[in-house]
Parts: structure tokens; C-alpha cells; sequence
């Protein structure tokens, strides 16, 4: 619950990460607040506000490509669940509103509605590193497999999820999102999610995973806390596309409807 700690926490973890050699780090959904309604307005924060400048920083100071995970933001009086991606000058490179809100209800599982505090972006995001483009997404949008679809053929070599699924939904779906993402598209996909605190209103499932082209799981870990670690060969983009070609055996012509972007 405490903002200032959240933020310390981070960059500590950023720094840890990029001593031990990472080049590109991704923080979890709302690594700055708590995850539930009645907190969004409470932290959020206008662009340029206390997150921002802090993530803006903490990717100079590590020199990393910099995906800030999500905060509460406040625009025009209206709020989004929005992730910021700096680059390792501290530069600003895309930033994305969740454009899917979280809105479901399982009976005797978990109910939530994201819509009653939030509004949802209007774009999908993408940005460049030396090693290729990434598109982002926020957590619930991994369900949706239009955005990952449209990311690689864009040219994507992977989509990077912020995330905070919970313990209903997470053990069913988590990894089998990101790795279908993964299959699909054959590009890498990565989640990272807040580790589980089980005395807070939304439990979270944690899991934080990276999977590569071909959907295997590079990296994962369980629901304390933890930074996962991978290393991407980009080539395994290309190669997997090679190998199994679906991308130029498409039939267009029989579902006209999705037809390429
Ligand atoms: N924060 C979220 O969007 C949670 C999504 C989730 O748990 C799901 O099952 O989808």
C-alpha cells in the first residue's frame, strides 16, 4: 500500500536486474498501488507525475530498455490503467491504456469490474528496441488475440504483458495465454505479474513467464517474489517462421474478415 516503498522497491529490482545483466526489464500491473478499484483513484497520477519521473530514472540510471509495468493514470479528469516504455536514455518511448478492462464475473470465483472506475485506451502499442519491435499490452488485453496478431504481422518479435491475473482465472489460463500468444504468432511473449500477497482484496497468481517462438516456457517462477530471467534469441523468430510457415500459408481468401493489417 505504500506508494514511496513500491517505487524503491522497483528500482532496487531494476538495478538488481540489470547487474546481473539485463538489458530489457518489465515491471507487473500496477507496481505502484494496489489492485482494485477502490484504489486507482487514490494513486493515480497525472503524465510526468512521481511514477513516471521515478521509472524514467530508474531505466537511465540501468541503462535498460524500461516496460514500467501499469499505474493508475489521470487524464482530463478520467482514469486508465496505463503502462509507460522508456528507453536507456530515460526517454520515453510508447505508452499504452489498457484498452480492454477487466470486467468478468465467475461465479464463486471472483468478480471485478475495472469499468466502474476506469476508461479504456483507444490504441494499440508498439516500440522499438535494437533487437527488434514489441508490442504491449495490460493484462486482460492477453485474452484478446487480435492485439498479438496484429503486433506480428506488423513485424513484432514479441508482445510483453504487464499483468495481475488472480488465483481463480491464473492457474487456468495465465501460461496458456502467453503461450498460445507465443504459438500463434510464433513470436516471444512475457508476463510479468505483482507476487502474492494473500492478505490483500485481490490475491494474485504471480508466475511472471517468458516463452519463446516455438511456446516453450523460457523462464517462469512461483508466486513469492522474484525477478525471472531470459535470454531472447531473436533468431528463433525467424527460424521458427521458417520452419513452420503459417504466416505465408494464410487463406485470406476464406476469412476475408480478418484479413491482414
Ligand atoms: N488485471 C487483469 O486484467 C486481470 C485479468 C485476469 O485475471 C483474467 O483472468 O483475464
Amino acid at each position: 500500500a505504500q506508494k514511496a516503498a513500491n517505487l524503491a522497491n522497483a528500482r532496487s529490482r531494476v538495478l538488481e536486474a540489470a547487474r546481473a545483466g539485463a538489458q530489457m526489464v518489465m515491471l507487473p500491473e500496477c507496481f505502484n498501488s494496489p489492485y482494485g478499484t477502490q484504489y486507482f483513484g487514490e494513486y493515480a497520477e497525472e503524465a510526468g507525475g512521481e511514477s513516471t519521473a521515478a521509472l524514467a530514472a530508474m531505466a537511465r540510471e540501468a541503462q535498460v530498455y524500461l516496460v514500467g509495468g501499469s499505474i493508475p493514470e489521470r487524464a482530463g479528469g478520467r482514469l486508465f490503467n496505463t503502462c509507460t516504455v522508456w528507453g536507456p536514455d530515460g526517454a520515453l518511448l510508447a505508452r499504452h491504456r489498457k484498452v480492454h478492462l477487466f470486467d468478468i464475473d465467475v461465479p464463486g470465483g471472483i468478480t471485478f469490474r475495472e469499468s466502474d472506475v476506469l476508461q479504456a485506451g483507444d490504441a494499440l502499442t508498439e516500440f522499438g528496441t535494437p533487437w527488434g519491435r514489441f508490442g504491449v499490452a495490460i493484462c486482460y488485453d492477453m485474452r484478446f488475440p487480435e492485439m498479438a496478431m496484429i503486433a506480428a504481422r506488423r513485424g513484432c518479435v514479441g508482445m510483453l504483458y504487464p499483468g495481475a491475473f488472480n488465483t481463480t482465472t491464473g492457474p487456468l489460463h495465465w501460461e496458456l495465454l502467453l503461450r498460445a500468444r507465443a504459438v500463434d504468432n510464433q513470436i516471444f511473449t512475457a508476463g510479468c505479474s505483482p507476487a502474492r500477497d494473500a492478505a490483500v482484496t485481490y490475491p494474485t497468481w504471480g508466475h511472471s513467464t517468458i516463452v519463446d517462438p516455438l511456446a516453450r516456457v523460457v523462464a517462469t517462477t512461483g508466486d513469492a517474489p522474484d525477478i525471472v530471467y531470459g535470454d531472447l534469441d531473436m533468431q528463433l523468430v525467424e527460424d521458427t517462421r521458417r520452419s513452420i510457415p503459417v504466416s505465408t500459408q494464410r487463406r485470406f481468401d476464406l476469412y476475408p474478415d480478418v484479413a491482414s493489417q
